[in-house]
């Protein structure tokens, strides 16, 4: 078995068919496992990819320092690959990878890319983490009229009834067997949920790691 065949992610890449540029380069995005934030863009030559295929880790070919660059190698931040997809024309790299250390950018950041100003926010990686990214704000950051306000106003006590008689709607729904009226009560416990979470510090990106963890 060779190194490549000991990591879980497709292989079935054919190298040959990727298009590298007039300089031999080809872009790469790199994109979080958990939630799917595009973390950041770097280039890989051939020798790059070959040995992001080998390892299971990301090598990046640096065009300021014109070398092979294995991200991480010194601060410890590393990229292990968990998938690799290639763009219709093959002229893009996907990366879906698991950041050790949360840290993409070299600025500190999670990811290198920021809002341009005028534009609106980033649309969410996904539905939760946009959600949980409002509820956070809301703890924050309290707006008058907010119903998130008053959840957290009213500490545990509130939003612990509140995740109560969510779940007992979500089983009400089920007993009645209506699929509409299941998902909005489920809808309902979700963002529940997301508030106690808020309220005891919990990251959804520990959640997503758990259920990522138990996938079979
Ligand atoms: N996703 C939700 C969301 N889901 C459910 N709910 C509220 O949760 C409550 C559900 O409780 P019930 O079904 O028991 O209805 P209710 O009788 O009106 O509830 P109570 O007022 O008695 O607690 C309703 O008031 C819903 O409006 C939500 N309230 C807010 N959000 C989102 O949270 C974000 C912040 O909202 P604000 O804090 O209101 O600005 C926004 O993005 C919203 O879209």
């Amino acid at each position: 078995m060779s190194a490549a065949e000991s990591h879980s992610f497709d292989r079935a890449i054919p190298l040959d068919a990727i298009r590298f540029n007039e300089q031999g380069l080809v872009p790469a995005i790199a994109q979080d496992y958990l939630d799917g934030t595009v973390l950041m863009l770097a280039w890989m030559n051939r020798d790059a990819l070959q040995k992001t295929l080998e390892t299971g880790e990301v090598w990046y070919w640096s065009r300021s320092r014109q070398e092979l660059w294995h991200k991480g190698a010194t601060s410890g931040h590393f990229q292990k690959v968990r998938s690799l997809r290639y763009d219709c024309d093959s002229d893009a790299l996907l990366v879906t990878i698991e950041q050790i250390g949360d840290i993409a950018c070299h600025t500190g950041e999670r990811s290198c890319f920021h809002q341009v100003e005028g534009t609106k926010q980033a649309p969410p990686a996904d539905t939760l983490s946009g959600l949980y990214r409002v509820v956070r704000d809301r703890r924050d950051r309290p707006v008058e009229g907010s119903y998130t306000r008053k959840l957290f106003a009213g500490g545990d006590n509130k939003i612990l009834k509140k995740i109560g008689e969510e779940a007992a709607e979500v089983v009400m729904a089920c007993k009645d067997d209506d699929p509409g009226a299941i998902a909005g009560e489920v809808a309902d416990l979700f963002y529940h949920a997301l508030v106690a979470m808020a309220h005891h510090n919990v990251d959804l990106r520990d959640v997503y790691r758990i259920l990522e963890e138990r996938r079979r």
